[in-house]
């Protein structure tokens, strides 16, 4: 199987109302993995849906491999697709064994090959011994996995995956993951992975597209979009942050913690974005707060401080081991760059 790119342009879709997809437009590169990550109710299913064929868009194009499924003329049948789709339940037919809910859906001549059950298995990092196992002897995660072999069975060119880890426990979720990419890099599947987990987008894909109110609002690599947001709407999506109203000249910022280093160069009113790890305790000199609460979480812990002499209530993500205590005054600072953007005028 050649990997194959997915190309979707200006695809525009509504259930009768209001667009849930509003002109999106997205490439994915052969063999890559991009998270489609966004609200409940952003339109993530539905991109998957029109990505599969089940539903008809009334405007926009989807092309892979060169090849066009969908426009204005065309909506290729879904089984004519090369597409693999796994659910977030799973949805293995509870009548038939592993074996059969594999081979369910291949060829007739193909499915008396239960031989190649067992290296699909091993792809998905389960034992060829649960062959004969009914899905309600399976656990969360070995159904997961049976699914994701079952939709690789057909060599589809594109996976797509509709937050098939969500219903597992935090373990399982990262074993199954895990061993949801590699089966996927072994086969060079090109993967689209919906969630609403900023975690497992990061962690998952090469590419984090975010959507809200069936838009894109940033496409890019998983460092991009936690580090250089294009809204702060995506910013607080992927991660808490701060918005401090500041002053910008150039490539500083001056704002409640003083003048800070910007990422990019900025002029006027903005808003200075800090993410709690950037926010740095030591002996109290200089800048200090008052830390109002410790939230431990065993390897690190979310400190809310008061900054003195101001309004501004700060959070630090600090190592667990050193986290203060409340009531504890303590000094405070950024010295890592920040982003900004620009603040919107009150009238
Ligand atoms: N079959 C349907 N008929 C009518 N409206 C629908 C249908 N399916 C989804 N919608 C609506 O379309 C919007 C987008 O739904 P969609 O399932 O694509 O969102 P989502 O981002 O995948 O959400 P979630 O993370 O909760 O699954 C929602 O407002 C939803 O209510």
């Amino acid at each position: 199987m050649t990997a194959a790119g997915i190309t979707i342009s200006d695809l525009t879709f509504g259930y009768g109302g209001p667009p849930v997809l509003d002109r999106v437009s997205l490439q994915v590169r052969p063999g890559g993995t991009t998270a489609v990550l966004g609200p409940s109710g952003s339109g993530k299913t539905t991109l998957l849906r029109a990505l599969a064929g089940f539903v008809r868009p009334t405007q926009g194009r989807i092309e892979i491999g060169g090849r066009i499924l969908t426009d204005a003329q065309l909506l290729v049948a879904p089984e004519r697709r090369g597409i693999g789709y796994v659910r977030q339940d799973g949805a293995l037919f509870p009548h038939l064994d592993v074996t059969g809910n594999i081979l369910f859906g291949l060829p007739r001549a193909e499915r008396r090959r239960t031989s190649q059950v067992g290296a699909l298995l091993e792809l998905v990092g389960l034992s060829p011994s649960l062959a004969r196992r009914r899905p309600d002897e399976l656990s969360g995660g070995q159904q997961q996995r049976v699914a994701l072999a079952r939709a690789l069975a057909r060599e589809p060119a594109v996976v797509l995956l509709d937050e098939p880890f969500s219903s597992l426990d935090t373990a399982l979720r990262a074993a199954t993951r895990e061993a949801t990419l590699n089966a996927l890099a072994e086969r060079g599947a090109t993967t689209v992975l919906v969630t609403h987990d900023q975690v497992e987008a990061l962690s998952f894909a090469d590419q984090v597209a975010v959507m809200f109110d069936g838009r894109f609002a940033q496409i890019g690599s998983p460092s991009e979009v936690y580090d250089a947001p294009a809204t702060p709407q995506v910013g607080a999506f992927l991660g808490d942050t701060m918005l401090l109203p500041g002053l910008a000249y150039g490539r500083v910022a001056d704002c409640d913690l003083g003048k800070l280093d910007l990422a990019e160069p900025a002029t006027g009113s903005v808003l200075v974005m800090i993410r709690p790890e950037q926010v740095v305790l030591e002996a109290p000199s200089g800048l200090t707060a008052r830390v109002v609460s410790v939230a431990y979480h065993g390897p690190d812990a979310m400190v809310r401080l008061d900054l003195t002499g101001t309004t501004t209530r700060l959070v630090a993500r600090v190592p667990g081991r050193d986290a203060p205590h409340p009531g504890d005054l303590v000094g405070v600072a950024v010295p890592s760059q920040v982003r900004s953007f620009p603040q919107p005028r009150t009238a």
